[in-house]
């Protein structure tokens, strides 16, 4: 066995690897929803929920745009629904990840209020948090763990500065950075220039979700969200040869999402017609994601497995690629010097 020997799927799980694209709710498995459904049902039989696995069978990932975001709202965030599943469910995520051979991840998600339960978002950031760094502190566990706060473009100006808000508060306890995601068919992105430029300004780092869908490709809006000096761009699907040079002059990383892009139909085709094709041979840094792994059920080892099938590349041609995301990683310098030492020292190619 050698470098150059065929990818299986055996070597990329052992391959270390970094998650950069994970929404926390995304991300929650299956069973572990039904774990807490469990739970729920036998504290109250009358609780008025579908069992996850009904609602959201084992082998379902045809969601497309339409159907994806009611999704949340509609099922997953009644369930996970006080701070006791939002923990169980985060400590979940973050072992999947874990055992999938993930040394790191920046997991993002939305701050959300319960009212009924009585939670604030600074409840729910800090309850997050809390696991995170429980998990990155334990030193048996392989993987550390940061967090992005999204703002979702339904969000009101007033939303989104709440969110800033909680991104400064708890940068020193883990935030590294602030997102843009939602539905790419909601909202006008430009009313949250303000809240982007003073997040910049503290200090935190910046992913947008980026020409995911045809309508959220304008000249305009990407002019705009370029002109916030983004530090990575998440999906990059529909954009032409204009902003493309652009992101290559700014060398902006890109998190690209294979799976979620092709069962979500976002892309024409399939793997093989997947814009990694494009940007593996730019000079940006790119990290394959996995989007939202408890709906689409691809782990980041199956990603790095699927573009080794569908692009033909080698062993060594992977790992490399997965060693280049550590370029756009948005913590400091321990963070870098410890992937850099991780991958030097990484012996993996044969068991
Ligand atoms: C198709 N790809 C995507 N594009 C845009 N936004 C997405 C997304 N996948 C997930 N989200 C956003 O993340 C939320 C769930 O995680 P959190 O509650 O924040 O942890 C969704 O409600 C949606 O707003």
């Amino acid at each position: 066995m050698t470098a150059e020997c065929p990818v299986d799927v055996a070597f990329t799980r052992r391959l270390p690897k970094i998650e950069l694209h994970a929404h926390l709710t995304g991300s929650i498995s299956r069973d572990c929803l039904h774990d807490i459904w469990k739970t729920k049902k036998v504290q109250d039989p009358e609780l008025d929920l579908a069992d996850p696995l009904v609602a959201i069978p084992h082998g379902k990932v045809d969601y497309d745009i339409t159907t994806f975001f009611p999704l949340f709202s509609s099922y997953i965030y009644k369930l996970c629904s006080d701070l006791p599943s939002i923990e169980y469910s985060t400590q979940a995520v973050l072992r999947d990840f874990q055992s999938d051979g993930v040394v790191y991840v920046e997991l993002r998600t939305t701050p959300r209020a319960i009212p009924g339960m009585g939670v604030t978002k600074d409840h729910y950031v800090k309850t997050v948090l809390d696991v995170l760094r429980a998990h990155t502190d334990n030193s048996e566990n392989t993987m550390r763990a940061f967090l992005i706060l999204s703002i979702d473009r339904r969000n009101s100006t007033a939303e989104a500065e709440e969110v800033v808000d909680l991104a400064v508060k708890y940068q020193s306890a883990g935030v590294v950075g602030l997102d843009l995601c939602g539905d790419p068919a909601k909202g006008d992105v430009g009313i949250f220039a303000h809240s982007f430029a003073r997040a910049k300004a503290a200090g935190l780092k910046i992913t947008l979700h980026f020409a995911e869908s045809e309508t959220s490709a304008s000249d305009l809006e990407l002019q705009t969200l370029l002109s916030w000096k983004p530090d990575r761009l998440g999906h990059v699907i529909h954009v032409k040869e204009e902003f493309r040079r652009m992101i290559e002059q700014q060398n902006i990383g890109v998190e690209l999402c294979l799976s979620c892009n092709v069962h979500a139909k976002m892309i024409t085709g399939t793997y093989s017609d997947h814009h990694f094709g494009m940007w593996r041979h730019s000079k940006v840094p790119v990290a394959l994601s996995t989007d939202d792994v408890g709906v689409f059920c691809s782990p980041l080892s199956q990603e790095y497995y699927l573009a080794a099938q569908h692009f033909g590349l080698r062993r060594s041609e992977i790992r490399a690629l997965c060693e280049r995301a550590v370029e756009s990683i948005f913590t400091g310098p321990y963070e870098h010097m410890r992937l850099i030492k991780l991958y030097a020292g990484w012996d993996g190619w044969e068991v």
